[in-house]
């Protein structure tokens, strides 16, 4: 699914007024009543709303909300900032008032701020994506308001959370903190960076009928992955397909007393289809590894504490892919070896957590990384290796640069994790849940990543449809052992029911 600017939005609103053809203020009635739907679906009409109302059009669906919730039988009414109104805004003034009289209020001062009665709900609906700059005096008392008044009644933002930029950062401004935000059509930018987490609430994108000519003709930056993308992205097994089919995968990981991680990406690679899967550890991991994953097969380092010389066996002929760092350990010797293998191995792999430290320490060996692997920092590993920034928009832009600069796939985790492409494009990842802020959790993500690429899986491929299955079965575990009690290890346990129910 694209995620579109505000201003690409507001091209989808003038195209679908052309070409459906459709009047601006039915489009507008279709949006309301979209919201209106949903509302009667969540509240029952007992509860009285109390909808704000801005001069432009996210004021005038407010209007028309109003309107909508009247001839459905609740207490509706409409407090409005006065002045200059759009005029679909106007439109929806005239027929509220024709068809309810009195039941639109003047908004030109916090103290004309309503008294909102003990069941009452709030409806923001003072600005959306028109938001031109931020939120200041009086107007910031109003969004003040509406926020002291959150802890004790239900608040929903109509498009976007007032006072939210849709496509720059909102850090230190004003801005509603709804409970949900019924948002059209598409995703904001804004929604998707922790930064805002508090603002939206529980996000409802509403279909409102844009012109699907637009809405598919139309190249976007950003991309939220859906199941529709993955389908078209995964590969069914062939029948006659036989180990060899699906790639030989090696994962370089573990040092003294972080075997575990090495175990963890083993297995996942296991799990998510790689025909064979090698590890190498240290001396101290024989044991753990021959007898933790018998499936596995194990080369052991020279060294019993970390991985030192891992680069003498390995060429592409024998690994398909190679994914590299999980409790590796940052010892000279190891980045030693590390930059030996960039050198040597062409294929794209996969760099995580500890091989990314190194290359924090070593910035040149990024240069040296083949073209089209995958890398995948934490926000903190992110920041070692490309350096701090004053928001998560200019994080994004960092991000986008980096990848496009380095030819690598450049995985920023988190809460929709973000996968930027060499080409320029982004792409959200809407799978996962905090109960994945777990230890291992990343090194099950370097398994399932590696399986990947050794099944001749692009690397875009790989990462978008990699990230999507490990989010997935971290759902699965949630939804049957708690956000809480899950663990890394039941995030591999789910991979099966993901690739049976999350394709
Ligand atoms: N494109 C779509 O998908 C549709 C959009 N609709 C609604 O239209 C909205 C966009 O409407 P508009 O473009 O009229 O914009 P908005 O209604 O979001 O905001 C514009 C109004 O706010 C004022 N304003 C902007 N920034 C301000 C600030 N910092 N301080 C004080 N006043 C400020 C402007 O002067 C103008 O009166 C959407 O968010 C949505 O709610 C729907 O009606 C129909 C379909
Ligand atoms: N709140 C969250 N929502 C969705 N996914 C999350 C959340 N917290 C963590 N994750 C996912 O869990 C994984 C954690 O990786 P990482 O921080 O490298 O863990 P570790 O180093 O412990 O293995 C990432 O894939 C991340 O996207
Ligand atoms: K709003």
């Amino acid at each position: 699914m694209k995620i579109f600017s505000a201003a690409q939005i507001r091209e989808a609103d003038a195209y679908t007024i052309q070409h459906e053809p459709i009047s601006s203020v039915d489009l507008m009635e279709r949006a309301a009543a979209a919201c209106t739907g949903w509302i009667e679906d969540h509240f029952p009409p007992a509860h009285p709303v109390y909808i704000i109302c801005g001069k432009g059009n996210n004021g005038g669906d407010g209007l028309a909300i109003v309107r909508q919730l009247l001839e459905k039988g609740y207490e509706a009414n409409a407090w409005l900032l006065t002045g200059n109104a759009s005029a679909d805004n106007l439109a929806n003034q005239a027929r509220l008032e024709q068809r309810f009289p009195g039941h639109i209020h003047p908004l030109n001062d916090v103290q004309e701020f309503p008294a909102i009665a003990a069941d009452g709900i709030i409806i923001d609906a003072l600005f959306g994506t028109g938001l031109n700059k931020p939120v200041e005096g009086w107007l910031a008392g109003v969004i003040h308001r509406i926020n002291d008044l959150r802890t004790r009644h239900t608040v929903i933002a109509i498009d976007m959370p007032s006072g939210l930029q849709a496509d720059s950062s909102s850090l230190h401004t004003p801005v509603v903190q709804a409970h949900y935000t019924l948002s059209f059509e598409t995703y904001k930018l804004a929604f998707m960076l922790p930064e805002n987490a508090v603002f939206g609430g529980e996000i409802h994108v509403l279909p409102i009928g844009l012109h699907p000519d637009f809405l598919t003709q139309t190249p976007a930056r950003f991309h939220l992955t859906d199941q529709e993308t993955i389908r078209t992205i995964y590969q069914p097994r062939n029948p006659f397909g036989h180990k060899g089919t699906y790639g030989h995968a090696l994962l370089i990981a573990g040092s003294y007393g972080k075997i575990g991680a090495a175990l963890l990406a083993t297995r996942a690679c296991l799990r998510a289809g790689a025909g064979l899967v090698s590890a190498h550890v240290p001396g101290c991991g024989y044991e753990i590894m021959q007898l933790g994953e018998p499936a596995a097969m194990c080369v052991t380092d020279a060294d019993m504490q970390h991985s030192t010389h891992f680069h003498l066996d390995i060429n592409e002929a024998k690994y398909n892919s190679i994914g590299i760092g999980p409790g590796l350990g940052t010892h000279q010797q190891t980045a030693l070896a590390l930059e030996k293998l960039l050198d040597n191995y062409p294929l794209p792999m996969v760099l995580d957590a500890d091989a990314l430290n190194i290359i924090s320490v070593y910035p040149y060996l990024l240069y040296k990384i083949p073209k089209g692997s995958l890398l995948t920092p934490h926000p903190k590993e992110f920041e070692r290796l490309f350096g701090a920034t004053a928001n998560q928009f200019e994080r994004l832009d960092l991000l986008s640069r980096k990848s496009v600069e380095t030819g690598l796939y450049i995985l920023l985790k988190g809460r929709y994790s973000t996968i930027a492409c060499p080409d320029g494009s982004l792409y959200f990842n809407p799978t996962g849940n905090a109960g994945m802020a777990t230890g291992g959790s990343g090194d099950v993500l370097t398994g399932i990543l590696t399986a990947m690429l050794a099944q001749g899986y692009t690397p875009k491929a790989a990462i978008i449809l990699g990230v999507w299955l490990h989010g997935y079965a971290g759902d699965l575990a949630a939804a049957r052992l708690s956000q809480e009690a899950m663990t890394a290890g039941d995030i591999i346990h789910h991979l099966g029911d993901a690739f049976l129910q999350g394709i």
